[in-house]
């Protein structure tokens, strides 16, 4: 086991661990970076889930049960948000939030050893990527890795400036993309940080090289658009499949431990920060994260195929830094990525 999980809020490693954990970092965003349109969510009222609602931005689980410590964990809807890091109104920020990218709702996680310093970044952002190197820098941390679940279509990856602001980090993205990186994944391998380890479970159905970050302890997980807040991922496009998504989410997500916390790419729906979200799928199985992963593969499917949603905003700005010679061209080109190498184009994305 490698211990308990640490959250820790703002700017400042906790002190109420020993070094043994790994550090999960989580940052209080500004005031305004509220969630995205509602999509399809069985909440109509759009406004902070029971567990969030009143709190104010702090870090979760600070004094309370953390991962890797099952049995002391408070109920979902009633952790511990004791010990606020700011006195902003809870209405107008994100409880608890990891950093977070307004524009695509997007959460980037970091995760670090504190005795060899060394940390992962999850899904950074283009344009939060300044934000995050500095962030590393000031924790005294060196950035191995900044991975990708999967190919974004709804924003470009901060991995490629992450790279150039921070020597020594590489990029890391599934051979399944297509996309070009420094360092291919696939599923049951392992990105060593430190003393920990986060295995690679290949998740597909939103695109068909999706993975899940899953800590080598198993108590915690990083779905990336497999699993969101409310939601799933959306398969009608990057060669997405409804029934590969079902199974990706039953098999290798919904099977986790019961007290594996799930850590989503997005949260459209600003239900705030959905922890013990295993705990809460062994109770609601799954009900709590997009309701329709309860129903049967086949009406799962029908449910998937009559979204009808709209285009991602930015799907332009991510298809913009392809290369001549990827598949398409325009929003199009994403319909008709191919599983080998289709987004190969991808050099100045990763
Ligand atoms: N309004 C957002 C929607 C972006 C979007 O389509 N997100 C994807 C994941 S990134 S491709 C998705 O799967 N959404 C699920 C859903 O139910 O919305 C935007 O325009 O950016």
């Amino acid at each position: 086991m490698a211990g308990a999980a640490l959250r820790v809020a703002g700017r400042q490693l906790s002190q109420h661990r020993g070094a043994g954990a790994p550090v999960l970092l989580r940052q209080v965003s500004a005031a305004g970076a509220g969630p995205g349109p509602r999509s399809r969510c069985c909440d109509p009222g759009g406004t902070w889930g029971p567990w969030a609602r009143g709190r104010l931005p702090v870090l979760h689980g600070e004094g309370g049960g953390t991962s890797g410590e099952a049995g002391s964990r408070t109920p979902p809807g009633l952790r511990g948000l004791e010990g606020s890091a700011s006195g902003s109104s809870g209405a107008a920020c994100r409880p608890g939030s990891p950093l977070f990218e307004p524009k695509s709702c997007t959460y980037t996680y970091l995760l670090g050893d504190r005795e060899a310093r060394e940390a992962v970044l999850i899904d950074p952002v283009l344009e939060t990527a300044p934000r995050d190197a500095k962030l590393v820098q000031e924790l005294g941390l060196r950035l191995l890795y900044a991975v990708n679940t999967h190919c974004h279509a709804d924003h470009v990856t901060g991995s490629g400036l992450l790279r150039s602001l921070l020597p020594g980090c590489r990029s890391v993205i599934s051979r399944r993309s297509g996309a070009q990186a420094d360092v291919h994944i696939e599923d049951g391998q392992a990105i060593r940080f430190g003393r920990f380890a986060l295995e690679i479970r290949a998740s597909p159905g939103h695109t068909p090289g999706c993975v899940t970050f899953v800590l080598n302890d198993h108590s915690m997980a990083f779905t990336g658009d497999a699993l969101l807040i409310r939601g799933c991922g959306r398969t009608d496009f990057q060669q997405g499949c409804a029934k590969t998504l079902y199974r990706s989410v039953h098999e290798k997500i919904f099977t986790l431990p019961g007290d594996c916390l799930i850590y989503p790419a997005h949260d459209y729906h600003g239900e705030g920060f959905l922890e013990e979200v295993a705990h809460s799928v062994h109770c609601g199985g799954g009900a709590d994260f997009e309701p329709s992963l309860t129903l049967s593969c086949e009406e799962f499917v029908k449910v998937m195929d009559n979204l009808n949603l709209p285009k991602p905003k930015q799907i332009g700005e991510q298809l913009g830094t392809w290369t001549p010679g990827s598949e398409g061209g325009g929003a199009g080109g994403l319909d008709s990525w191919s599983e080998g190498g289709g987004a190969g184009g991808l050099d100045s994305w990763v």
